[in-house]
């Protein structure tokens, strides 16, 4: 299988299939400084990435909107002094997709 990051995203509308817990079993690895977590009902990738100062925080912000408007999927971005916390899921079909997964690796790349 090719590196999680270089995987094409698909298309996932409101009909679109949640993971299962054997892809999340599968997937997960790829991404292993990300959490899962749940907010109202609903699973989510989060990572908190550190850095020296705001405006490193911010340009980072930025790579990460770069990658998602390439994608055409989008994460919550909370951009504070000193880190950024992304997190990733599906929010037409309110929860967590592949895609997730492979941006979730995308974001990683970008943040070195
Ligand atoms: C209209 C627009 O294409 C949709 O809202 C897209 C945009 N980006 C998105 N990003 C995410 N994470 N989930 C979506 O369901 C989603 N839908």
């Amino acid at each position: 299988m090719s590196h999680l990051s270089e995987q094409p995203c698909e298309a996932c509308g409101w009909d679109a299939p949640q993971v299962t817990s054997a892809e999340i079993d599968e997937l997960k690895p790829g991404i292993p400084e990300w959490q899962i977590v749940e907010r109202d009902g609903i699973m989510q990738l989060e990572r908190v990435f550190k850095f020296r100062n705001f405006k490193q925080a911010l340009a980072f912000t930025n790579r990460v909107g770069e990658i998602a408007e390439e994608a055409g999927h989008h994460p919550a971005l909370l951009t504070e002094w000193g880190k950024t916390t992304v997190t990733w899921w599906s929010h037409e079909m309110k929860g967590l997709h592949k895609n997730d997964f492979i941006l979730a690796a995308r974001t990683d790349e970008v943040a070195e």
